[in-house]
């Protein structure tokens, strides 16, 4: 019997050919310069670890999405990470806990999750990242955003717009100036906002949240629909904050908002934000304000930062950004002169016999009496 599944790789996950790994090598590094630049220092977690110890630093995280199995050797859960955030929570409550706060740390490597998201069948995905860790207040926030745009245009996004949200919006409400009433549930009024169901929002005792659904779009007018919404003060803060972020952002990105939008914000809690670029389908990255939960007793920690998922973009730079330049090196040519050549910048590629096809190859230029010339 013919055995046709060999080679098949499982749904959602693939290989990259060589442009694609070339852009995504190009966006990874680019995106950890501006972090870094910025004073973001790289960590590295590994790719798995006790489920738990992923599960329990952040309320909200869903075990459910990530891949599990026993460990061997341990006999104990191990789960492949599906967000490096909270593998960086872990080493800031741990090995870090004494670093100067506020710790600033920067990551990228692949994440895995069972099923694909949304319209995305992608089980594996690029996770680049920052987390200002210690803060999050207004000033990280704006920090966080504007480093997410700077890190996505240097990779090669263009017409960056950010979809600001209030993740805990409907948690503050609630308990505040807009209680259910007795035999409502909050979680129902949350699906209704979701699905932005303004008669299934009255059916299930939330009418008080309807003007909820009309402060969404360009930020200005967005903003103001919610003021006017929040008059009895419990937004007061948020709102402030949210303006002096988009004041930071200024010119640089597109700013929309969507206050009640939940998708993907697990466990965020004042503020949110989704990145997007123009002629990218689906978002580019998301980020917040959260915290990092302690021992027992210990009080968490507050803490901002974002997320990237290029792969989207690499996707697109791949197909329309050229290959190098490379640069043939013939038979019997001198390694010394070849040598040169790539400490300038070039990427030699050695005949190996007579047969070797420099233009085949993919060489743009061979090396001739220690000159490149154009083929
Ligand atoms: N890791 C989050 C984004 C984030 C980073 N830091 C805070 N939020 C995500 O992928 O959705």
């Amino acid at each position: 019997m013919q055995d046709t599944d060999r080679d098949l790789l499982p749904e959602g996950l693939g290989d990259r050919l060589p442009d694609q790994a070339r852009v995504a090598q190009h966006v990874r590094r680019v995106g950890h310069d501006v972090l870094a630049g910025h004073g973001y220092a790289r960590v590295e977690p590994p790719l798995l670890e006790f489920e738990k110890s992923l599960a329990s630093r952040m309320a909200g995280v869903q075990m459910r999405r990530m891949f599990r199995f026993v460990d061997p050797s341990s006999l104990r859960l191990l789960a492949l990470r599906s967000d490096i955030t909270a593998q960086v929570a872990r080493m800031a409550a741990t090995s870090l806990s004494g670093a100067a706060r506020p710790l600033r740390l920067s990551y990228s490597g692949p994440v895995t999750t069972i099923k694909g998201d949304g319209l995305d069948p992608s089980r594996e995905r690029l996770q680049v990242g920052a987390e200002l860790i210690g803060t999050d207040t207004v000033a990280a926030a704006a920090e966080i955003v504007e480093l997410a745009i700077e890190a996505l245009s240097a990779a090669g996004a263009t017409g960056i717009s950010v979809d600001f949200t209030l993740p805990d919006l409907v948690d503050t409400l609630s308990d505040g100036p807009l209680p259910l009433a007795p035999g409502y549930r909050i979680e129902q009024v949350r699906e209704m906002l979701d699905a932005k169901n303004a008669g299934g929002l009255v059916d299930v005792g939330g009418e008080g949240y309807l003007p909820l659904l009309y402060a969404v779009g360009p930020f200005e007018s967005a903003i103001a629909q919610l003021e006017a919404f929040a008059a009895q003060g419990a937004l007061d803060s948020r709102i402030a904050g949210l303006r002096e972020i988009a004041a930071r952002i200024g010119a640089k990105a597109r700013i929309t908002l969507d206050p009640s939008e939940r998708h993907g914000f697990e466990y965020q809690s004042w503020f949110g934000f989704t990145i997007y670029a123009e002629g990218i389908s689906g978002s580019l990255g998301r980020g917040g304000t959260y915290r990092i939960l302690g021992q027992a007793g210990e009080e968490p920690e507050a803490a901002t930062g974002f997320s990237l998922y290029p792969d989207p973009l690499i996707e697109a730079l791949a197909v329309s950004s050229p290959e190098p330049d490379k640069l043939f090196l013939p038979l019997g040519h001198d390694p010394q002169l070849a040598a040169q050549q790539r400490a300038v910048g070039w990427i030699t590629v050695a005949a190996l016999s007579e047969n070797d096809d420099a233009r085949a190859l993919g060489c743009s230029h061979r090396l001739e009496g220690g000159e490149a010339v154009r083929l």
